[in-house]
């Protein structure tokens, strides 16, 4: 029986995919063998030892220590794509609320509700619509910071819309590169980027290198009259620059999923409560696809869409399978395979990739009748964890 705790309201249509059979699906499991959480904060929490994986049902891994779980060779999954969708249709309404009357022009109707005759509320409306006046997207250019799953998809709904597309991401990947429009400009740098738009959506991970990125100093590069839209995380953006740029006219306006005391009471900032993936759609996708990875690497320890190990899948034989973590240091496997040896063990198949400090290892053997084998295993020098599949 595998036990999960989860974290966070997660979709039904990820918690039904585990079959009640084989496992404990519930949030005060206790020692449990892998954690499914949404944005639930883990890092000042104790993780259990008994925990072999943790998913993200979502993109962003922030919220999890993930180089804590490396170094004890817990597998921690995302769900790359699940929710873009999701974002990529909100960043679309911040772009409209910004440009658009829409907001100021709801809230000046629902103050009229004291005009009870319909000819005379609609000569008001008529009067003051003027107030509302906007500008349209069409022709306007749009900067685009990160063209991975929701930056490529942001980016082809401004094309649709008529707009012109300049994108900055020096770590794109080789996948989100043909994913990517050819109509895309390149930019060179962010700064330049920033000098040409008038709204820039960000779409990066919250890492360090990306840990402020829209300060003082690249505000000041901005064209002026911009719109800033984050839907990526607090983290990236100074908020204090950011109330800086508004106040002096760099800014027009800031959409983001992440509000800030600082903006309290401004009317150029437009912030929602963090809802870019909540969508019904959005959550059954992340919660499915994490349900799915968990499974599969609990039961057969493969691995499809880690963040800090490398993809490794294994077709299952007959016999036993021995799944081991360590630092990717020479001699490791070797050693591995001489406690094999030595407990005459036979190897039928096995897998070993390394990514960045870390290896992973599937090796499967013909049943054992030795309980030492995983104990002598575990204490070789450099070896992070290691389990036994039956
Ligand atoms: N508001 C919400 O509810 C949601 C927010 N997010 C946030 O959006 C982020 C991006 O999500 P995805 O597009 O799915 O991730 P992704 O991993 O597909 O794309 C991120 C892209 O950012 C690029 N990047 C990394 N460092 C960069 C830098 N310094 N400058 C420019 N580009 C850089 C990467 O090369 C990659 O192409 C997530 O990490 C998460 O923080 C994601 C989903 C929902
Ligand atoms: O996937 C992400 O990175 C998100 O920010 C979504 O967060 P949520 O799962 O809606 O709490």
């Amino acid at each position: 029986m595998y036990k999960i705790k989860t974290f966070n309201q997660i979709s039904s249509k990820g918690l039904e995919r585990f079959p009640r059979s084989n496992y404990e699906v519930s949030s005060d499991a206790s020692s449990p063998n892998a954690i499914l959480l949404r944005s639930h904060k883990l890092h000042n929490e104790v993780l259990d030892e008994s925990v072999l994986a943790i998913a993200r049902a979502g993109a962003g891994v922030n919220n999890v220590p993930v180089d804590d779980c490396s170094k004890q060779g817990v597998v921690v999954f995302n769900t790359p794509g699940a929710n873009a969708n999701a974002v990529k249709e909100l960043v679309l309404a911040g772009m409209l609320l910004s440009s658009r009357g829409i907001k100021a022009g709801i809230d000046h109707v629902s103050t009229l509700h004291n005009i009870t005759d319909a000819s005379e509320l609609h000569k008001t409306l008529e009067a003051q619509k003027k107030q509302f006046a906007g500008s349209e997207l069409k022709g306007k250019t749009l900067g685009i910071i990160g063209l991975g799953a929701i930056g490529s998809l942001v980016a082809d709904m401004a094309l649709a819309l008529g707009m012109k597309v300049v994108g900055f991401d020096p770590a794109l990947s080789i996948e989100a590169a043909w994913r990517l429009s050819s109509e895309v400009q390149r930019a060179e740098n962010m700064h330049a980027l920033l000098a040409k738009c008038d709204f820039v959506s960000l779409h990066v991970p919250a890492i360090k290198p990306t840990y402020h990125m829209i300060n003082a100093e690249a505000l000041s590069q901005a064209k002026r009259g911009m719109v800033l839209v984050n839907f990526a995380r607090e983290s990236i953006v100074d908020p204090e620059a950011v109330a800086k740029a508004l106040d002096i006219g760099t800014l027009a306006t800031y959409v983001c999923d992440f509000p800030e005391p600082v903006f309290y009471g401004r009317k150029d900032v437009i912030a929602m409560p963090h809802i870019g993936a909540s969508t019904a759609e959005a959550e059954e996708n992340c919660a499915m696809m994490a349900a799915d990875q968990l499974m599969d690497f609990l039961e057969n320890g493969n691995i499809k869409n880690s963040v800090n190990f490398p993809n490794v899948s294994l077709a299952r034989v007959d016999g036993q399978r021995i799944i081991f973590t360590n630092e990717n240091v020479p001699k490791v496997l070797g050693n591995v395979l001489s406690v094999l040896a030595d407990h005459e063990v036979n190897v039928i198949d096995m897998v070993n990739k390394s990514r960045g400090d870390l290896a992973y290892n599937i090796i499967d053997v013909e049943k054992m009748n030795n309980g030492d084998v995983i104990d002598a295993i575990n204490s070789i020098e450099h070896v992070t964890s290691v389990r036994l599949i039956p």
